[in-house]
């Protein structure tokens, strides 16, 4: 079965764990506790396949964190990062974190394969106060090669799945691109064989 791994980072109070719960639950519950983090399991059924889903959800204040950001991108396959149209800090430090999962030496160390990411603006009901444009999210997203949308976590449970639906289908994606990748043993063994020996024996 399949082990899919998805961390949701933001700013504080972007609205990471109304957009989780809301997946996992369909419900929006006005406010949570944000002092401690979570590790939330789901069992899927996607295109026919089961599949073990995980998501993370960071604690806001860094000294009760178990994970540093370090940690978290060597153990997520995929990332939703949340900012709030209505706070534009949000958004620098959503692009930082962009950055940084796109940066050489954490996408290289252990990948073959780019991660799945998807840029989530949050608080789309808020429109009236907003700080953040939905040309420069998607400006962001598409220079970084990540997914872009803007939702509400308060108001729209279907778009939150959909999200969620589609950074998941990436990151299967993603298994699937890696395991062509990998060398597989023996079979590139005779490959390689093959090629130094069959050539020589043309030559003579
Ligand atoms: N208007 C509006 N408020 C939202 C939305 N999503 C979350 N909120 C509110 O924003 C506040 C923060 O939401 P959380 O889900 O706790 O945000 P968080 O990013 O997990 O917060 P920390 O863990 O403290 O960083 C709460 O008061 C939520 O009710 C939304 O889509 N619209």
């Amino acid at each position: 079965m399949n082990e899919v791994k998805l961390a949701v980072l933001g700013g504080e109070g972007t609205g990471k764990s109304a957009l989780t719960v809301r997946f996992l639950t369909k419900r929006f519950i006005g406010e949570y506790a944000s002092n401690f983090e979570s590790i939330y399991n789901k069992h899927l059924c996607l295109e026919g396949k089961q599949l073990n889903l995980e998501i993370y959800d960071p604690c806001s204040e860094p000294q009760k964190a178990k994970f540093s950001l370090t940690s978290e991108l060597h153990w997520a396959d995929g990332f939703v990062i949340v900012y709030d149209i209505s706070d534009r800090s949000s958004f620098a430090f959503a692009k930082a974190l962009i950055y940084r999962i796109r940066e050489p030496q954490t996408s290289h160390c252990k990948r073959t394969v780019e991660s799945a990411v998807v840029l989530v603006g949050n608080k789309q009901d808020l429109c009236h106060v907003r700080e953040v444009g939905w040309e420069e999210g998607q400006k962001l997203a598409m220079d970084n090669r990540c997914q872009f949308c803007e939702l509400s976590a308060a108001e729209q449970s279907l778009e939150v799945e959909v999200m969620f639906i589609k950074i998941i289908k990436d990151v299967l994606t993603n298994f699937k691109l890696k395991e062509k990748r990998r060398p597989s043993g023996s079979k590139s063994m005779v490959k390689l064989i093959n090629n130094v020996f069959g050539k020589r024996r043309k030559s003579v």
